[in-house]
């Protein structure tokens, strides 16, 4: 069993409705998130892969494109975008195309989310 992995960014903006009153997060910001996609499975002993990098790129790109320069909290499941929502709802946009070992979501350089799907 190996794991490979490829990284994305993205650029959103989002605010956290169910905070106490006067926590920052509640008040509208973006982030430079970044997000990794970490696939499991066998190495091909012909191709020393186990899959090619760009056919991770080309199953990720559309929750990218779904992301990328939106106001998260409009988005159907990202009611209350933290890194631990988003991190599951990659996850079950990613779960039949990839088979995923683990979503890792960074919002800040500092702060993210490790998700390995219910185990
Ligand atoms: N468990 C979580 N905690 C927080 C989340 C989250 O998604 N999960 N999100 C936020 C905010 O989105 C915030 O923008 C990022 O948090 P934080 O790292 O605290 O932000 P800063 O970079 O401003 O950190 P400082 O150390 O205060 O500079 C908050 N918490
Ligand atoms: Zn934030």
């Amino acid at each position: 069993m190996i794991e490979i992995f490829r990284e994305f960014t993205f650029e959103a903006a989002h605010r956290l409705p169910n905070v106490p009153d006067g926590h920052k997060c509640a008040r509208l910001h973006g982030h430079s998130y970044r997000l990794e996609v970490h696939v499991r499975g066998e190495v091909d002993e012909s191709m020393g892969w186990l899959m090619d990098f760009a056919d991770v790129k080309a199953a990720v790109k559309p929750v990218i494109d779904r992301l990328d320069h939106y106001y998260l909290n409009e988005i159907s499941g990202l009611e209350n975008p933290t890194s631990e929502v988003l991190a599951k709802w990659v996850w079950g946009r990613l779960t039949d195309v990839l088979p995923l070992s683990k979503i890792v979501v960074r919002e800040t350089c500092t702060s993210g989310c490790v998700y390995r799907g219910e185990q």
